[in-house]
């Protein structure tokens, strides 16, 4: 079964690699470049790909990757969205994992008079996805992760003012980051389940870049990652989708 792991800088890509043991090898291909790992006996391939920072240049990246494996005739069975993120207090504090039970394009739509319109409310696309629920728990369990809603952003969030309106507007938001989206909407083109999980290197709020501990929450995304293999090596991908469960407010 093949995983195609979506970072957006090499660091975090670097952080994933070091859950499997070996070097792994690099595979070019037109505007990505994949780090391969194969967990042996496990019948699972990793391709890690930085896939760049912002929804659209991780949207590029991610699809470029897919479509290559499509072509090839050895699609993946899963996409993972991963990195680090900024944690909504007190839920998701600094060092903590996250995995997504939704993916939500925080910021895409209008300002209005009456406030932030969503684009659905225009009349457009989506604004977020649903990971398979099943593996989420599962996923879970093995990791320590918390399951919410992780935003997907354009701008980082730099006052009290904008978390507080953000968790106003999802109250089910654990963390934000700026490529789960986009991962997310390439995954769907190929109608291939996604997953975003994520490691909290700094409170969404206040801009303080020199508080970050990118440090820790690398170490806690290797950590994670290397208690992954064994639910996905059990996860059958053909596994009929259980519906989504809207969030009770
Ligand atoms: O400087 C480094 O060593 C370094 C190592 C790993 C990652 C970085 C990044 O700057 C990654 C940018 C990436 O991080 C996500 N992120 C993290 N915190 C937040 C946040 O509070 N709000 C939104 N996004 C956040 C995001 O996905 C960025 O693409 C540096």
């Amino acid at each position: 079964m093949r995983i195609l792991v979506a970072t957006a800088v090499p660091a975090e890509r670097d952080a994933v690699a070091r859950a499997f043991p070996g070097p792994g090898t690099d595979v070019h291909l037109p505007a990505a470049t994949l780090h391969h790992h194969d967990v042996q006996g496990h019948g699972l391939a990793y391709d890690l790909l930085a896939a760049g920072v912002g929804p659209a240049l991780a949207a590029a990246s991610t699809a470029a990757a897919l479509t290559a494996a499509a072509l090839d005739g050895t699609p993946y069975a899963l996409v993972v969205s991963t990195g680090i993120a900024g944690g909504f207090h007190p839920e998701a504090p600094v060092g903590s994992l996250v995995l997504a039970d939704e993916i939500t394009a925080a910021d895409l739509g209008a300002e209005t008079p009456d406030g932030f319109l969503p684009v659905t409310e225009l009349g457009f696309g989506t604004v977020t996805h649903h990971p398979p629920r099943a593996l989420v728990r599962r996923i879970a369990t093995a990791t320590g992760a918390r399951t919410g809603t992780v935003l997907t952003v354009s701008t980082v969030t730099g006052s009290a003012e904008r978390a507080t309106a953000l968790r106003a507007r999802h109250p089910h938001a654990l963390a934000e980051a700026m490529e789960g989206f986009g991962v997310a909407e390439a995954a769907a083109a190929h109608a291939v389940p996604v997953l975003e999980l994520r490691a909290v290197s700094n409170p969404v709020g206040p801009r303080d870049r020199a508080a970050w501990r990118i440090g820790d929450a690398l170490t806690a995304l290797t950590e994670a990652f290397g208690k992954l293999t064994p639910v996905l090596e059990s996860w059958d991908p053909h596994e009929p989708h259980e519906p989504h469960e809207p969030h009770e407010q």
